[in-house]
């Protein structure tokens, strides 16, 4: 296995001991949460269902044995575990690489923690060194492209790829994210836009970093 998949492995494995017995867990999409699914499986915990984020997840939990719920079943979450692509300090984060942002968000927002796993390369001083995804409808896309680019932002269509929810994927390469909170706003101002990539409002409580030196337990540093 090559050496960041063992670190997200490691850290996967690491957020089982945060699991609740009997509860129902929102489940994010990627593939250190791949990994996570795969642990959960194989550990002797038994959830009472999980909330998944896109039909990849779904996918993983049903080849699993995982009963799955929709968010319209339960009252709110005890935790959200999920990837990140980039995590800082602050433990806020770009999200969207696998396209699944708008269901991870909601998700995120009902529970009551937010666990992020990653491997340590996701761990970043600067948010802003991968292009942030926002999803939006495709009617809007050049619309919202040109608005973008006033931004600041070069957005690039994913091109061949529809989200779960039938939208398309702006990538935005070398925006200004000194202020992530402000700029996670004003993209979700822009008519047209479902939502954006950055998860500042959501986010992570927890960080469990699978660094070589071993994995690591962070928590916002301000
Ligand atoms: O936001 C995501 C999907 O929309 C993922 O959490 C993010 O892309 C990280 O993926 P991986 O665990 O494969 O590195």
């Amino acid at each position: 296995m090559a050496i960041q998949d063992e670190l997200k492995r490691q850290a996967a494995e690491k957020a089982l001991e945060y699991v609740q017995e009997n509860e129902y867990l929102g489940i994010g999409t990627g593939s250190t949460v791949r990994f996570f699914i795969e642990a959960l499986a194989q550990s002797r915990k038994r959830i009472k269902g999980a909330v998944s984020t896109s039909a990849q997840t779904s996918e993983a939990l049903k080849s699993f044995g995982i009963p799955e719920v929709t968010l319209n079943e339960v009252n709110g979450l005890p935790l959200y575990i999920d990837g990140a692509d980039e995590i800082n300090h602050l433990l806020q984060m770009i999200k969207g690489g696998g396209g699944a942002l708008v269901n991870e968000k909601i998700v995120a927002s009902a529970a009551e923690k937010f666990i992020c796993i990653a491997d340590e390369s996701k761990y970043t001083s600067r948010l802003g060194h991968v292009p942030l995804p926002v999803e939006v409808m495709p009617n809007a896309r050049s619309l919202v492209a040109r608005r973008l680019l006033k931004l600041g932002g070069e957005p690039e269509l994913r091109l061949g790829f529809t989200t779960d929810n039938g939208n398309q994927i702006l990538d935005v390469a070398n925006l200004n994210l000194n202020e992530p909170i402000k700029m996670e706003d004003a993209i979700n101002n822009i008519p047209g836009v479902v939502d954006n990539g950055l998860f500042t409002h959501y986010s992570a409580d927890l960080l469990v970093l699978g660094c070589s030196s071993g994995v690591q337990i962070l928590t916002a540093k301000v």
